[in-house]
């Protein structure tokens, strides 16, 4: 199968995206760990799959499949990149665009030459949608990592998320710790892990695990989970700047039951083909 695709990132989280309106695509997840390995593939933290809605009343669908191959509920960086991708592959002129995901519809709003923004919906905390193991819902849990104790912040985007406090995220443990918590028993769907160090109500700095991939140089979703856990306990107004180690995006929040709108940019890198 010859594959026409476009690489892209958004804050140097990295995409394939394939356009599966105008080619015939039919992908496993062998498939796509050979488009996503490093070495001897295109490279990508994931591969997005545009396809047509099955709702008449929205634009697009699309997919989402993490490196390793596991098809995923959502991801806000490639929401962003997927809305540049359409109006770059000429599959649609609005700048305002409706796309059914995994996670449920999205908007997306096209500002000017790179920023897109995009309506994330509300998050959601009851443990059980998360999914995460807790006899009642909490804005932190205990969590026993071998042998010591963490407090979590557990939100749901579409997909799971912990979130940590820190001191500093340029010395957390996030390889070690992120990838003993992503398989942690009480989250049975595996997780997104965030390390949050707040420097101000108005700003932080964020790293992220991805469930999946493993570190990411930024996580759309992970920045909005982690600005709903520390504005539910209390340390954040409702914009925050999330610095991740590839940029910065704005996340807003008024608080529960609002939805939380990200904005951030989105970067066309190069277009090719691939057999695979
Ligand atoms: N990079 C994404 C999140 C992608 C999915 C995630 N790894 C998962 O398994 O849920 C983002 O920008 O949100």
């Amino acid at each position: 199968m010859r594959l026409k695709f476009t690489k892209m990132h958004g804050l140097g989280n990295d995409f394939v995206m394939i356009d599966g309106i105008t080619q015939r695509v039919k992908l496993t997840s062998d498939k796509v760990r050979q488009i996503a390995d490093r070495h001897t593939g295109i490279g990508c933290d994931q591969l997005l799959l545009v396809e047509a809605p099955r709702d008449p009343d929205v634009d697009f669908r699309y997919r989402i499949y993490n490196a390793d191959g596991s098809e995923v509920e959502n991801c806000g960086n490639g929401a962003r990149c997927f809305a540049r991708f359409v109006r770059e592959r000429r599959l649609t002129s609005k700048e305002q665009i409706l796309v059914e995901t995994a996670a449920g519809v999205l908007q997306l709003n096209v500002q000017g030459a790179d920023q897109v923004s995009v309506d994330m919906g509300a998050p959601v905390l009851e443990p059980a949608k998360i999914p995460f193991q807790a006899d009642i819902q909490a804005e932190t849990y205990p969590l026993e990592v071998d042998g010591e104790t963490y407090t979590v912040g557990a939100v749901s985007m579409g997909n799971p998320h912990a979130v940590l406090l820190v001191e500093d995220v340029d010395s957390a443990p996030v390889e070690r710790l992120g990838a003993a918590i992503e398989c942690h028993p009480r989250f049975p769907a595996r997780v997104n892990v965030g390390f949050l160090q707040i420097i101000d109500r108005g700003h932080a700095r964020l790293r992220v695990f991805e469930r999946g991939v493993g570190e990411t140089r930024a996580c759309g979703t992970g920045a909005c989970a982690a600005m709903v856990s520390a504005r539910i306990r209390g340390l954040v107004d409702e914009e925050l700047e999330i610095t991740l180690p590839g940029g910065t995006l704005t996340i807003h929040w008024p608080g529960p039951g609002e939805p939380v709108t990200m904005t951030g940019p989105a970067t066309a890198v190069y277009h090719g083909q691939i057999v695979v």
